[in-house]
């Protein structure tokens, strides 16, 4: 076990869907062991769900939860990181490292909630975390040490790949990649309704669709797999495959998926923005 990669203790604060995605993927990397990790939930049985499921810390005390972690994550939604940076704040020592993983807080307002004499961090991670295969754009904050850079990649490192970036990039992967998954197993439901649409049964036809999809993506993960390469070995000249991409292309794919991809980045700012608006503290 090479435990010496990742910071130990990692303290996450909020035991929803994404940290028990990260938990996953950092207990599956061999690179952290249970006891490693603190978890922090508000029902006890969440908590006994967390606990039962990985035997992981788990912990109803936030200030207590950060106390000599070696790294903090903040996984809570955008309506409870206020009062949590606030109930964390007199807690934090200096030279600890903060990572938000909240979508729609941007960095000034992280800062100015927490200690100056922390290193603050954003990172977007993605599901596929769970399974090691997550990408995670991360962001520095303005007063951040080669330290909290370092720890910070190397647990990303052991959910995926980590990609170091500015914070209006991060933006944009976040109407990319963090909302990706969900656009791509649209894709697989809209696959699927197409062939019970031409009379397959719905399991036929769900596991087609499934199938389609694991199996185009094991090929692209192929050392120096393209997408160019990839579309040409199934679409002969001419033929079948050919005609399928032209209909998908008339209709307007890209158009489509790009104001998807629009739509959720100018969302993620407007979010940012109502956000950043709670937090100035009136004259
Ligand atoms: N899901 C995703 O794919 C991604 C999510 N994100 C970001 O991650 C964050 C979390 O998202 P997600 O996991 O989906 O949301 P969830 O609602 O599943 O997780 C948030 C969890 O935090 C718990 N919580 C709230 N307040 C506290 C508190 N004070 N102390 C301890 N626990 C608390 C909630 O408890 P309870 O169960 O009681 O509500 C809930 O379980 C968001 O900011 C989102 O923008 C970023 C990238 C991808
Ligand atoms: O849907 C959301 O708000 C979060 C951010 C990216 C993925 N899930």
């Amino acid at each position: 076990m090479a435990s010496h990669l990742v910071p130990a203790p990692v303290a996450l604060l909020g035991g929803g869907k994404l940290a028990e995605g990260i938990i996953q993927g950092l207990l599956r990397s061999g690179h952290v062991r249970p006891s490693d990790l603190r978890v922090t939930v508000r029902r006890s049985e969440r908590g006994e769900e967390l606990r039962s499921r990985y035997g992981v810390h788990v912990l109803m005390d936030n200030p207590l939860a950060v106390r000599g972690a070696a790294l903090v994550l903040l996984v809570v939604r955008q309506a409870q990181m206020r009062e949590l940076m606030a109930l964390i704040a007199p807690a934090l020592e200096a030279g600890q490292t903060v990572v938000s993983l909240s979508a729609d807080v941007r960095l000034a307002q992280l800062e100015a909630a927490l200690p100056s004499s922390v290193s603050v961090l954003r990172a977007m991670p993605n599901t596929p975390v769970r399974v090691g295969a997550g990408v995670t754009p991360l962001t520095p904050g303005t007063r951040v040490t080669e330290t909290a850079r370092r720890t910070t990649e190397a647990l990303f490192a052991a959910t995926g790949r980590p990609l170091w970036m500015s914070e209006e990039a991060l933006t944009v992967c976040t109407g990319v990649s963090g909302t990706g998954p969900a656009y791509v197993f649209r894709f697989v439901e809209a696959l699927a309704q197409a062939a019970m649409a031409h009379g397959v049964d719905a399991a036929e036809a769900a596991a087609l669709a499934r199938g389609t999809l694991i199996g185009a993506a094991k090929l692209l993960a192929e050392p120096d797999a393209t997408t160019p390469r990839l579309i040409a070995e199934v679409a002969t000249p001419g033929g079948i495959t050919e005609a399928g991409l032209k209909t998908l292309e008339a209709q307007g794919l890209a158009r489509i998926v790009g104001e998807a991809v629009s739509v959720a980045i100018q969302r993620t700012r407007e979010r940012a923005d109502a956000s950043a608006a709670a937090y100035v503290t009136p004259k």
